[in-house]
């Protein structure tokens, strides 16, 4: 079987044919989630109250937005950091270096918008701007895709990611030809998976904060709740950016519109849909049961955080005091496998406090509507999947090791369920 005989045999999402529907049906999604979230039925499965017109969704000023943001965060990406980590080894042996100033970014930002606020930026009429800020970022994803795609054409063999590299257009379009395209030593793909899609979260979210207190006189408690749990999950990401530098988009996946979207527009537009569904919906919401949504948003947090650092820990130091006496299984590559621990209890603990985080930022939204707990089924697929593919990399990684781990800590996110 030759290389890309091999390569079309491990074609993802369902080849070409499956990836054309995907680039239809995601921004087709994520325009249904926008509408229905403002509707007054809500509906998620039901078709949306109406259809928006060209007049509604295109917008100079939302484009022009949209690059002021993005203009903002490259110019805080390329501040001086606090700190330059090395990537992993790449094929041809040399390492790549990345910032480490997200966190910088993310208070930078909040100073500037408060300023801006202060001097009389209308932050609350964000919310009325949804619409065509997508609109304008979906256009943006289709076209950064096309010239990263065609940036990747000159790119030499050893810059290409596995994956997308089929040879059919469509498909290597989405999954990304390039593994690491960069412009001098701006990295795109680190820079739009930590920072204009995942700080804009945040600032979507305040601003239907902001809006909801100018349209009822003050937040919501469910929306202070919602605010503050996701703001907490963008922080934990930026104070750590640095672990992102081992995730398989960073490692594995080529930059294409799979990411691209991801990162600048499902990201901010579809993780911020409990902010918008309480503002169109007020909810009311108990000390007792915002107590409870805490504990279970601080279990989640617990899990996610102690199995991510642990393993980080254990990954740069395994003689670190902290991980030191945890049992381990030696693999043919000489890294080791963590099988006490949090990687003893299931094979992803992360996934599994991360997708406790999202029911608990689902539930102050209440319990009579679907729409609020779409993050929580997407995201529960999307993890399932990455398992999956995490699982497929690892077994090539390390052979016989990695069976005997999946022998000795059988279940892959949920004690004694899956
Ligand atoms: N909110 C969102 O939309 C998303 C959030 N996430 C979150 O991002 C975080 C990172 O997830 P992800 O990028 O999938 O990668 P993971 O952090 O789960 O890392 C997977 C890698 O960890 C290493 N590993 C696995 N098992 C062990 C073990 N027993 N001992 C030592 N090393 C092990 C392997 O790499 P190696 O051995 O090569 O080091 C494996 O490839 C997670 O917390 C996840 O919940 C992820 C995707 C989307
Ligand atoms: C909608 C598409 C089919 C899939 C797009 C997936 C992306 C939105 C996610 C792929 C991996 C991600 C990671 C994060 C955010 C979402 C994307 C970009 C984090 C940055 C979230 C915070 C965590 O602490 C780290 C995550 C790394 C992976």
């Amino acid at each position: 079987m030759t290389p890309r005989e091999a390569s079309q045999a491990s074609l993802e999402f369902g080849g070409p044919l499956g990836v054309t529907a995907i680039l239809v049906l995601l921004p087709a999604t994520m325009f249904h989630l926008l509408l229905v979230a403002r509707s007054g039925p809500a509906r998620l499965l039901g078709p949306p109250t109406y259809l928006p017109g060209l007049e509604e969704l295109w917008s100079p000023q939302a484009l022009l937005l949209l690059f002021i943001w993005l203009g903002l965060q490259v110019a805080l990406y390329l501040l001086p950091a606090r700190k330059v980590a090395e990537g992993l080894e790449l094929k041809d042996k040399s390492r790549l270096r990345y910032p480490i100033n997200g966190f910088q970014a993310l208070v930078l930002t909040a100073l500037l918008v408060g300023l801006g606020v202060s001097a009389g930026l209308p932050l609350g009429a964000l919310p009325e701007m949804l619409l065509p800020l997508a609109f304008a970022t979906t256009l943006t994803s289709f076209i950064f895709s096309l010239l990263l795609y065609v940036k990747a054409l000159a790119a030499p063999v050893s810059a290409l990611a596995p994956g997308g590299n089929s040879g059919n257009p469509i498909y290597d379009f989405f999954l990304g030809r390039e593994l690491n395209p960069r412009l001098g030593s701006f990295d795109f793909k680190y820079f739009c998976e930590l920072r204009p899609g995942l700080i804009g979260w945040v600032f979507i979210n305040l601003a239907l904060l902001i809006q909801e207190a100018e349209l009822r006189g003050s937040p919501s408690l469910a929306m202070w709740l919602v605010n503050g749990f996701q703001l907490l999950y963008v922080g934990d990401a930026l104070w750590y950016e640095e672990s992102v530098l081992t995730t398989m988009d960073i490692i594995h996946d080529g930059f294409g519109f799979m990411l691209v979207f991801g990162d600048l527009a499902w990201v901010p537009f579809i993780y911020s849909l409990q902010a918008q569904f309480l503002l169109y919906h007020p909810q009311p919401l108990g000390l007792p049961m915002a107590l409870l949504i805490c504990f279970i948003k601080a279990i989640g947090y617990y899990i996610f955080r102690g199995a991510n650092s642990q393993k980080n820990t254990f990954r740069k130091n395994p003689s670190d005091p902290s991980v030191a006496g945890l049992q381990t299984i030696p693999t043919a590559t000489g890294r080791q496998l963590l099988v006490s621990g949090w990687w003893g209890m299931v094979r992803h603990p992360n996934y599994l406090g991360d997708l406790i985080m999202a029911l608990a930022w689902s539930l102050p939204c209440g319990l009579s509507y679907l729409l609020p707990y779409f993050y929580l089924l997407y995201f529960t697929a999307l993890l399932v999947h990455r398992e999956a593919r995490d699982e497929q990399q690892c077994l090539r990684k390390y052979g016989r090791a990695w069976q005997e781990y999946c022998k000795r800590v059988p279940y892959r996110i949920i004690p004694y369920v899956y």
